[in-house]
């Protein structure tokens, strides 16, 4: 199987306005400091850092119609947006270092018109505590960064939906969702309503990961793009205490090393979010190490013993 990738560039998206907890603004800078790109560079991939976008401040207010900081949400995902767009136009793999959650709306509206412009097919691994399908209605916080998948959806506000110039930009049949464990009451019917392909943990309890992985992975083809959303609260909190949103349950270390190795192995994957990583909250960087471990195994680190 080809393991080689094409080139990359990482950029930092410096903020937290879609959270309802402060300092996933200092992701990025966590995820350098704990050697993202060395490590990457290290194992032959051809890596640039390509800085921060920029975008406004975070207000730290409260929700209005529904949504906390709309204004602010929309300005950090256009800039995101333009900056997957320049970086899918060079032929390189975009890997979004956030930030919060509410940041995949701009990077995956960015893939899904390359995509979609390339004839090529998308598939998004969201990898996830949280379903993220909320709406203004039905969110129990007004936090955008769990609204994500449903405005990719095209259920949200106009601003958000419209992004990347097609609305829907992706529909969900294109999204398998891991590792859920935290759904609010309202948000369960939509995703129900609207079929998201959820392997939560329960189900990955009883039939295990590598079953569950295979079948989130299913039907990839040659010229899929893959795209993985992986928000660092799949962890479980006990190796990853550095999130805004941490729930009880989530996956340990050699499952978390599964994951990232069953990806590896099918070759498609060409973009990449790394979100909700928090320094404030964390034990010594130990999330942001364990993420940059755990990327290193998304290109393919541990398939030595298979080579
Ligand atoms: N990307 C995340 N960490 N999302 C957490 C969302 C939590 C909760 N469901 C909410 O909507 O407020
Ligand atoms: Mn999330
Ligand atoms: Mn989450």
């Amino acid at each position: 199987m080809d393991q080689r990738y094409p080139p990359v560039s990482m950029f930092g998206v410096p903020t937290d306005v879609g959270a309802g907890t402060r300092g996933a603004s200092m992701g990025p800078e966590a995820l350098r400091v704990a050697g993202l790109g060395e490590a990457l560079r290290a194992r032959g991939v051809d890596i640039a850092d390509a800085g921060d976008v920029p975008g406004p401040k975070n207000p730290w207010l409260g929700p209005v119609d529904g949504y906390r900081h709309l204004d602010q949400v929309v300005a950090w995902n256009q800039g995101v947006f333009e900056t997957t767009q320049a970086i899918l136009r060079d032929g390189r793999m975009p890997v979004m270092l956030g930030g919060d959650h509410c940041l995949a709306i701009g990077s995956i509206a960015a893939v899904a018109a390359h995509c979609r412009r390339e004839g090529r097919s998308l598939r998004v691994l969201w990898l996830d505590a949280h379903t993220d399908f909320n709406t203004s209605t039905i969110t129990p916080s007004g936090n955008v960064h769990g609204m994500p998948v449903a405005c990719l959806c095209g259920i949200g506000p106009d601003a958000l939906t419209r992004i990347g110039g097609h609305v829907p930009a992706i529909v969900p049949s294109q999204v398998r969702q891991l590792g859920i464990r935290s759904v609010d009451q309202d948000e369960k019917r939509l995703v129900k309503e609207h079929r998201l392909d959820i392997y939560d943990m329960r189900y990955i309890d009883e039939v295990g990961m590598k079953r569950a992985m295979e079948q989130a992975l299913q039907g990839l083809d040659r010229d899929t793009h893959l795209h993985v959303s992986f928000d660092v609260d799949i962890l479980d909190p006990t190796i990853a205490p550095g999130t805004g949103t941490p729930i009880p349950g989530g996956v340990n270390y050699r499952e978390a090393q599964l994951i990232m190795e069953m990806i590896a192995d099918s070759g498609r994957l060409r973009s990449l979010d790394i979100v909700e990583v928090n320094p404030a909250l964390d034990n010594r960087n130990a999330t942001a190490e364990l993420a940059v471990d755990l990327v290193e195994s998304l290109f393919g680190k541990s398939t030595l013993m298979r080579d």
